[in-house]
C-alpha cells in the first residue's frame, strides 16, 4: 500500500486534521511557523502540503519538493502560492473556495454596520470613560445603495443580506449576466454609474493585474461625496495612499478595512485616522468557515491522491464527473494520438493542429487537447509530463497549438484529426474515433485508411504493396518468439504503398526491426509504446 506524506504547516482546523489522520495510506505530520530554510526541509519528502495565508510557497520551495502531488489551500487565496511554479512541476494547486464565503459575507455587512454606526470608535471612546453621543452619530443603512463590485459568491451572498436589510443594491461585474443579477435582486450598472450612484461601496473581485488600484484616486473623483468604503476581499484593490487622501478632504466618510496592501500592515497611515476602522484579515475566521475550509481541503487531496479525482484546482481545467463521462473516451484517444506522433515524426514539433468534429466538438475541449499534449510530450520529457502541466509544457517548448471544431459529422459521427508539423516540414495527420460508447480507434494515418486499437507495444511499418511482405514479417517475428495480437493494414491507392500496424506481446527489440526493414518492399519500421 502506497504511503503518502502529508505536510500540514498552517494552524487549520482540528476536523480536518482528524480526516487525513484516518487515511490509512496518510501519514500525517503538523509543523506550523516554519521558517523558509525548514519549510524546506520538510517538504522534501511530502506529497501534499496542507497550508493557509502563513506558508510562503516560493519557486524555491517547490523545486526541492521532489515527490509533491499537491498543494492545498484552506481558504480561497492563493496570494502566497508560487501556481506557476507548480504547475510547470506539474504540482495539482486546489483551494476551497466556498467554505468562508458566508463568514466573509458576514463579516463585510458586520464592518459597514459598524462604519456607518462608528461602533469601534464609540467603544473605545466609552472605554476611555467619556460619553461623546454627538461625536459618534450615525447613518442609517435603510434605503441607502450599496454598490458591489464583484458579484461572485461572496458578493452575491452580501447583496442578499443588504436585501434583508432593505438596502437598494446595485452591483458592477463585466462577467455577470443581468439575468443572473436580477434574480437575487441586483441591478447591474456600469463603474461609472456605480460610482455616482452608491452610498456605500463594498469591493469583492479578486486581486488581478485588473484590478490592482481599480479603486484610486480618479474613482473616487467619480464617488458621491461622503461615500463610505468596505473592503473585505484583498489588499491592493482599493490604493491606500487615494484612500488616504479622500478621507483627509472628506471626499470619503469612512472606510472599513480587512485587507491590507502590506500584511500586517507596517506604518500604515490608514490606521492613524478615526474615520477607519479595521480587523486584521478577519473575513474568514470563524471556527464554522474554518472547519467548512478544512474538512473540505483534507477531503479534496485524499481524494485526488487516492481516487485520482481533481476538485477546485486551479491550475487544471475543471472537468465535472457527467463531462468526465462523455469525455473520458476522447481523452484516451487524444492521448493515444499524441504519444502515436511523438514516436513517428523526426524533428522537433513545431505546430499542432487539433481538429474537432461532429458532437465532440460541442463539448468543453480543453482537457481533450491537453491530454493531447501530454501524450505527445511524455515519449518526450518522461514522467514528468502530467494533466496540470502539459499545455504549460508545450508552451515552454515554443509548439503552437491551434484547435479547431465542426458540428457537422463526415464518415464518422465523432472525430479528432491531429495534424503535427515539425522544424523540418514533415507533417503528419492522425484521425481517431470512439467505436461503440468507449473504444479508441485510429481510422487514418496520412492517406492511409485504417481500422486500428491503438494499445500497448505496436510495431507500424510502411512498405510497397507487393504479395510476401506480411509473411516475411510474421516469420521474423515467430523466429524471436513475439507473437502478433491484432494487424490492421491500410492502403494508399495513391501512391501502390501498404501501412501495417501490428499489436506484439512484448516490445519489439532493436535488432529484430532492424532485421524488419532490411526486408524486400519493406519502406520503414517503427516500434511504438501506446
Ligand atoms: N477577507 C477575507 O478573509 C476573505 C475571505 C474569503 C475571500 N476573500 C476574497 O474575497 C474576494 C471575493 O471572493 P469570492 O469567493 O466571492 O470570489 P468569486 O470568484 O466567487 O467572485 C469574484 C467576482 O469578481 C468578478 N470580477 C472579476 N474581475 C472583476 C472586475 N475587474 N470588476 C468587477 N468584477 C470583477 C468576477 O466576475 C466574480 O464574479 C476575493 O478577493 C477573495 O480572495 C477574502
Ligand atoms: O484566514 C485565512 O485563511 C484567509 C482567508 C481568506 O482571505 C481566503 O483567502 O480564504
Amino acid at each position: 500500500m502506497a504511503t503518502y506524506k502529508i505536510l500540514i504547516t498552517d494552524n487549520i482546523a482540528p476536523q480536518g486534521i482528524e480526516l487525513l489522520e484516518k487515511v490509512p495510506q496518510f501519514d500525517v505530520e503538523v509543523a506550523v511557523s516554519l521558517s523558509p530554510e525548514e519549510l524546506k526541509k520538510k517538504v522534501k519528502d511530502a506529497h501534499a502540503l496542507i497550508i493557509r495565508s502563513a506558508t510562503k510557497v516560493t519557486s524555491d520551495v517547490i523545486e526541492g519538493a521532489k515527490k509533491l502531488k499537491v498543494i492545498g489551500r484552506a481558504g480561497i487565496g492563493l496570494d502566497n502560492v508560487d501556481v506557476r511554479a507548480a504547475t510547470k512541476k506539474g504540482i495539482v494547486v486546489m483551494n476551497a473556495p466556498e467554505g468562508n464565503m458566508v463568514t466573509t459575507a458576514e463579516h463585510t455587512i458586520a464592518m459597514l454596520m459598524a462604519l456607518a454606526r462608528n461602533i469601534p470608535q464609540a467603544t473605545a471612546s466609552l472605554k476611555s470613560k467619556k460619553w461623546e453621543k454627538k461625536k459618534f452619530q450615525g447613518r442609517e443603512l435603510y434605503r441607502k445603495i450599496l454598490g458591489i463590485i464583484g458579484l461572485g459568491r461572496i458578493g452575491s451572498i452580501v447583496a442578499d443580506r443588504a436585501n434583508g436589510l432593505k438596502m437598494k443594491v446595485i452591483a458592477y461585474d463585466p462577467f455577470v449576466r443581468p439575468e443572473m443579477a436580477e434574480k437575487i435582486g441586483v441591478e447591474l450598472v456600469s463603474l461609472e454609474e456605480l460610482y455616482q450612484r452608491a452610498d456605500f461601496i463594498t469591493i469583492h473581485t479578486p486581486l488581478t493585474p485588473e484590478t490592482k488600484y481599480l479603486i484610486n484616486k480618479k474613482a473616487f473623483a467619480q464617488m458621491k461625496d461622503g461615500v463610505m468604503i468596505v473592503n473585505c476581499a484583498r489588499g491592493g484593490i482599493v490604493k491606500e495612499k487615494d484612500l488616504y487622501e479622500a478621507i483627509q478632504k472628506g471626499k470619503v466618510a469612512g472606510a472599513a478595512l480587512d485587507v491590507f496592501e502590506k500584511e500586517p500592515p507596517q506604518d500604515n497611515p490608514l490606521l492613524d485616522l478615526d474615520r477607519v476602522i479595521c480587523t486584521p484579515h478577519l473575513g474568514a475566521s470563524t471556527q464554522e468557515a474554518q472547519t467548512n475550509v478544512a474538512v473540505a481541503i483534507a477531503e479534496q487531496v485524499t481524494d485526488y491522491l487516492i481516487n485520482g479525482v481533481v476538485r477546485n484546482a486551479v491550475n487544471v481545467p475543471i472537468i465535472s464527473e457527467e463531462l468526465l463521462s462523455v469525455l473520458g473516451p476522447y481523452l484516451t484517444l487524444a492521448e493515444k494520438i499524441g504519444a502515436f506522433h511523438a514516436q513517428v515524426v523526426k524533428a522537433p514539433i513545431k505546430e499542432v493542429e487539433i481538429e474537432y468534429i461532429g458532437d465532440v466538438a460541442k463539448t468543453d475541449t480543453r482537457p481533450i487537447k491537453i491530454a493531447g499534449l501530454k501524450g505527445l510530450l511524455t515519449p518526450i520529457l518522461g514522467e514528468q509530463v502530467n494533466f496540470v502541466n502539459a499545455d504549460f509544457l508545450a508552451t515552454e517548448r515554443g509548439i503552437q497549438v491551434k484547435e479547431s471544431k465542426r458540428e457537422i459529422p463526415s464518415d464518422f459521427t465523432n472525430v479528432i484529426i491531429v495534424n503535427v508539423h515539425t522544424e523540418s516540414g514533415e507533417k503528419k495527420s492522425i484521425t481517431g474515433t470512439i467505436f461503440g460508447k468507449k473504444q479508441p480507434r485510429i481510422v487514418r494515418l496520412d492517406g492511409f485508411a485504417l481500422e486500428a486499437v491503438p494499445e500497448g507495444h505496436m510495431l507500424l511499418i510502411q512498405n510497397v504493396d507487393r504479395p510476401g511482405v506480411i509473411g516475411n514479417i510474421g516469420t521474423i517475428l515467430g523466429r524471436h518468439q513475439i507473437n502478433i495480437g491484432r494487424m490492421h493494414v491500410g492502403q494508399d491507392e495513391i501512391t501502390g504503398q501498404t501501412l501495417i500496424l501490428l499489436s506484439t506481446n512484448i516490445p519489439v527489440p532493436k535488432p529484430v526491426l532492424e532485421e524488419i526493414k532490411e526486408l524486400p518492399h519493406v519502406i520503414s519500421a517503427i516500434s511504438l509504446e501506446l
